[in-house]
């Protein structure tokens, strides 16, 4: 049989924490499956490439068999250079002082050129992902700086909430997460997001039901939901700074594997996740944002899971996240990054 092709990888701060933490498993593959040769081309900053080129030298110590090529380059034309995937998850981090205006336009800065080195040199099937922060609006940026390149290639990743909302209620339910199905993610990447659990299910049967029946009813229920749950998962990242003083780096990275895993090789009957997706007006939310929404994917390409129940609960809080959304798409529109 031919050796199958190995398929070309960019990793945008591939000499960071996350970065760090990636490389590895893709090398591995843990994110293309065990037959599935990959090429990796990290992009740096020139401060960061020693940062990377020290971790090229780590991936071929680790001799992996599906490895068959690293480059390492601060080049985005040469980094993107044929590109089936792309992780961009270097970005500004916001710094003391820092307004979101000033952190939107920084990340334009590396966004808009990074949209622009994929329209002009990455391959026809490239597929994206924004880890970066603010993930949603940069991933909007790069979308928009790529003309050519169908919109529904760039995503954000909100799979990291998921799979936090997906620990938190295994807990509270005392199921396996592998047992869990339904749960969505909504909105935006941040504080606003809403983790909503009323369509999930832990082993076929109902959470509100189990909840309600752990909690004395469906208002103990509802308070663990509004004043435990919620917050807990849209603010976890702020906690996982608290207690490990610094921010999420092993579960973001496993997080953006789980999000290109399923893209590429289909989420097939383990029912819907939640994805950063360009919006086609689905729930009500406005065209042109990347928001996160429950996501099935199928042959390489997300799909909206359309027709759930939008209770009035529900529609006040993504329409919450969504507002957001759309004032950081007016915010960096008015900056002219998009
Ligand atoms: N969407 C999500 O769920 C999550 C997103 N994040 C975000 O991921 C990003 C990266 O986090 P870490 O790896 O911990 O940060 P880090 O600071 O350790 O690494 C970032 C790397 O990006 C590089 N970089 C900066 N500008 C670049 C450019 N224009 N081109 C290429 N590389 C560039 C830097 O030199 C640095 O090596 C941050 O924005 C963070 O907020 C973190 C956790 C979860
Ligand atoms: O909160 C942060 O700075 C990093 C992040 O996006 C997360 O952990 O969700």
């Amino acid at each position: 049989m031919a050796a199958k092709k190995p398929v070309s990888i960019t990793i945008t701060g591939a000499g960071g924490q996350i970065g760090y933490a990636l490389l590895f498993r893709i090398a591995s593959g843990a994110m293309l499956g065990p037959d599935t040769p990959v090429r990796l081309n990290l992009l740096e900053i020139p401060q960061g490439l020693r940062a990377a080129e020290g971790a090229a030298l780590e991936l071929q110590d680790s001799a992996f068999p599906l490895l068959s090529h690293v480059e390492v380059t601060d080049d985005p034309a040469v980094a993107f250079g044929g590109a089936n995937l792309a992780l961009l998850v270097g970005a500004r981090p916001r710094t003391a002082g820092m307004e979101r205006a000033d952190l939107l336009q920084a990340n334009g800065g590396i966004f808009g050129p990074q949209g622009r080195a994929i329209n002009d040199h990455a391959a026809d099937d490239i597929r994206v992902v924004v880890v970066g922060n603010p993930a949603n609006t940069n991933a909007l940026i790069a979308a928009s700086n790529a003309p050519d390149v169908p919109r529904d290639r760039f995503t954000a990743l909100t799979r990291l909430d998921h799979n936090r909302a997906l620990g938190q209620l295994s807990v509270a339910v005392d199921s396996p997460v592998g047992d869990l199905r339904g749960v969505t993610i909504w909105g935006n990447h941040s504080a606003t997001q809403f983790p909503d659990v009323a369509h999930a299910t832990a082993g076929g049967d109902s959470v509100p039901a189990l909840l309600a029946g752990r909690l004395g009813g469906p208002e103990g229920a509802r308070s663990w939901l509004v004043d435990e749950f919620i917050p807990r998962v849209a603010k976890r990242g702020a906690e996982i700074i608290e207690v490990r003083g610094s921010s999420s780096v092993a579960s973001a990275a496993s997080a953006a594997i789980d999000h290109v895993h399923d893209w590429v090789l289909g989420t097939a009957d383990r029912g819907w996740t939640s994805a950063g997706l360009w919006s086609e007006g689905a729930y009500g939310v406005p065209e042109g944002v990347i928001c996160s929404f429950p996501a099935v994917a199928e042959g390489g390409t997300w799909r909206v899971v359309e027709g759930l129940e939008i209770d009035l609960f529900a529609r006040h809080r993504i329409d919450a996240s969504v507002a957001e959304l759309v004032e950081e798409r007016e915010a960096v529109r008015s900056l002219g990054l998009i």
